[in-house]
């Protein structure tokens, strides 16, 4: 039997950024005059892309929703957060060892991420990770990002096509794994703002050790 190929979330899955997007949009609100946001509200905003990171923070500090605004602080968010994005950023407890593990098993591996590619790239890098993904699709690497079906089903088929399952952590991952028909592993140590139960998901962890017999078995062939 083919061994199952697996799609990996980034932000909130394999690591805890929430820290160090949190510092950088302290500092991009800092140089605007604005008091910084507590860590759990920005940790709330991560998921669909700094873009729309950015959009929530201005929205939550008042400031207006203008288009040329926008792009500027994004801009500065991009800057500021790929210069040095391994800071303040750890793995969630397990996730390499078991990334390890599925590996071993003979599983291709690749990571859809709405996070930039350079940075996502960066970061696995620092993880000792990067030599175990075949492949990466960022927020930057198509037209369109998650939860459009279109990065996850790229990766699947970058993988080769065989029996996939995605893994992820949050209403952005449910979405896209539904409008993909891909079965997605939900891990609930994440950034998660609904109940598990309000998600769509195939099974659900929270110790990363329970992860490679979830995949066994429950990947699906796209048809
Ligand atoms: O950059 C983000 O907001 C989220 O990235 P993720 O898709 O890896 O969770
Ligand atoms: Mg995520």
């Amino acid at each position: 039997m083919t061994p199952p190929s697996i799609i990996f979330d980034l932000d909130g899955t394999l690591i805890d950024s929430a820290p160090a997007l949190h510092a950088v949009a302290t500092r991009l609100l800092g140089a605007e005059g604005i008091e910084p946001l507590p860590l759990a509200t920005v940790r709330g905003f991560i998921g669909n892309g700094v873009p729309t990171l950015v959009s929530r923070i201005m929205e939550a500090v008042g400031l207006p929703a203008d288009a040329a605004l926008h792009r500027r602080l994004t801009e500065a968010f991009e800057a500021d957060y790929a210069a040095d994005p391994v800071a303040l950023t750890q793995p969630m407890p397990g996730a390499i060892p078991a990334v390890h593990r599925l590996r071993k098993a003979g599983c291709a591996i690749a990571l859809c991420t709405n996070k930039s590619e350079a940075p996502a790239r960066d970061i696995l890098n620092s993880l000792g990770l990067i030599d175990v993904f075949d492949t990466i699709v960022g927020g930057d690497s198509l037209a369109v990002r998650k939860p459009d079906p279109a990065p996850l089903l790229l990766a699947c088929r970058r993988l080769g096509g065989g029996p996939c399952v995605s893994v992820g952590d949050g209403e952005v991952d449910a979405e896209t794994a539904r409008a993909a028909g891909l079965p997605l592993l939900l891990f609930t140590g994440g950034y998660r703002r609904r109940p598990v139960g309000e998600l769509f998901h195939t099974a659900h962890f929270d110790d990363f050790a329970d992860l490679p017999g979830l995949v066994l078995g429950n990947a699906v062939t796209l048809t």
